[in-house]
């Protein structure tokens, strides 16, 4: 025994051995360690969010994230709180998200917004740091939008979950703030909604007239069906209600539904029943997927149906033919939607007549409303919505209007009138010198 304790100590090779054998063994017990903390950690203080794409608050946060750099660097210089700090780790991954902007003048302009891309970035929010993390599935793709598949990460250190609630109202509400005083359209894609377009600015509700208080009875009816939702459910009747409006082209159908739209605040879902692709499936399925406070809107209904008639519908073999969207199809989903929130649906058409009856009974359709071509009020209205204060002129064109209606027996539609005003818009005389070419 004395003997091998004296080789050890007189042996270098062996002392050192030992010694990096207790520094291995410390080091292998240090990152056990490490892992276990970490694991006690991750389990017990480290929480996160996964933010899929195919999630309506996917780009919210991801704009959230980089707008508030800005904001931050501008609260920071007046020494104020910071709410959203990114600092991206590299700073090379960006990704770009161009908006289109329309002035005054109805010219257009852009600006590219920088998104943080693909990687990873330490962020901070409240004064609490985060681990912000894009990832991209590389063989993946939404098949609804064609876009690639990916996922938001972030994760603190926190045992409170309510911190990525406020995360996520915050980038609502600023998201919000972006649509607020615009009109979002919303197209069908696949058997989803998608934004079509940037929101669009909201058109006045009074720059569509319509003939003596045609427009004001549809708000105040439309009003009057949103205040009554509890009436609706006490009576277990589906809380829905159907609007036709239907009359000449160009007459306002659909700049009126717009500026409805806009007045309560609302968005328009756009939906083309004659779409290649449509079925009786994905309309029901559209019709249940509706975005808060939309109406749908059915265009040129009459169009959807062409030479189809139930004859034939029911004695074709389904087999031979590929899916379609059948009048059936089409009455079920408009009357299967089972849902706690309203629905609005409005529908236009140039042909009431062409319309199947049970289309337009009510519970489907509990609105008619025909939307004509202009009357006397409305040509005076219109005149001096384009020329202002032309009290007396407006009456002289009104005058020599009718005249012309009279002899030729002839109707103007609002669209008429808004074209000859634009072509003179420069010279109110010039409009009425020329108001034969009206009929031309
Ligand atoms: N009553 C109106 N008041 C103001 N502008 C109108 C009116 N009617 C039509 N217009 C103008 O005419 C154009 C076409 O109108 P719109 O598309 O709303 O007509 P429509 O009745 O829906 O036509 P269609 O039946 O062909 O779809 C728009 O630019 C709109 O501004």
């Amino acid at each position: 025994m004395e003997f091998a304790k004296k080789l050890i100590e007189s042996n270098p090779l062996f002392n050192a051995g030992i010694g990096l054998g207790v520094l291995g063994f410390g080091a292998a017990i240090f990152r056990k360690g490490m892992s276990q903390t970490y694991k006690i950690l991750q389990k017990k203080y480290i929480i996160s969010m996964e933010i899929p794409s195919k999630d309506p608050s996917f780009p919210w946060v991801l704009d959230f994230l980089s707008k508030n750099e800005l904001k931050n660097k501008m609260l920071k210089k007046n020494k104020s709180n910071f709410l959203f700090k990114l600092k991206p780790l590299p700073p090379n991954k960006l990704s770009v998200n161009t908006d289109f902007i329309k002035r005054e003048n109805g010219s257009t302009s852009h600006s590219f917004n920088l998104n943080p891309g693909i990687g990873s970035y330490f962020s901070q929010y409240n004064g609490k740091y985060f681990f912000v993390e894009r990832t991209r599935e590389a063989k993946m793709i939404d098949l609804k939008n064609g876009s690639p598949w990916e996922t938001l990460t972030l994760t603190t250190l926190s045992m409170d979950k309510d911190i990525f609630l406020n995360i996520l109202e915050d980038a609502k509400k600023e998201a919000s703030l972006n649509e607020t005083g615009k009109l979002v359209l919303y197209t069908s894609w696949g058997v989803d909604w998608k934004q079509f377009g940037l929101p669009k600015r909201k058109r006045n509700f009074d720059s569509v007239v319509l003939d003596n208080n045609i427009a004001e009875n549809l708000l105040m009816d439309v009003k009057n069906f949103l205040k009554n939702g509890s009436w609706y459910f006490k009576r277990g009747i589906p809380y829905r209600r159907g609007y036709l409006l239907h009359g000449p082209p160009g007459s306002g159908k659909t700049s009126f539904i717009q500026a409805l739209a806009g007045e309560l605040d609302y968005n328009i879902c756009l939906l083309n029943l004659s779409e290649r692709g449509m079925t009786d499936d994905k309309l029901a399925h559209l019709l249940n997927q509706v975005p808060p406070r939309s109406f749908v809107l059915l265009e040129d209904i009459d169009a959807a149906f062409p030479a189809r008639s139930e004859a034939t519908e029911n004695t074709t073999p389904k087999s031979m033919h590929p899916p379609l969207l059948t009048l059936s199809g089409l009455l079920n989903a408009l009357d299967g939607v089972q849902s706690s929130e309203e629905r609005i649906i409005f529908m236009t058409t140039n042909h009431l007549s062409k319309l199947d009856a049970a289309l337009i009974r009510p519970g489907r359709v509990d609105v008619k409303q025909l939307i004509d071509n202009v009357t006397d009020y409305q040509i005076k209205k219109l005149f001096l919505k384009f020329f202002e204060n032309e009290e007396e002129k407006s009456k002289i064109f009104l005058s020599k209007i009718k005249e012309i209606m009279l002899k030729c027996n002839k109707t103007l539609s609002a669209a008429q009138l808004q074209g000859h005003f634009v072509l003179f818009k420069d010279n109110v005389d010039e409009v009425i010198e020329n108001v034969d070419k009206l009929f031309d």
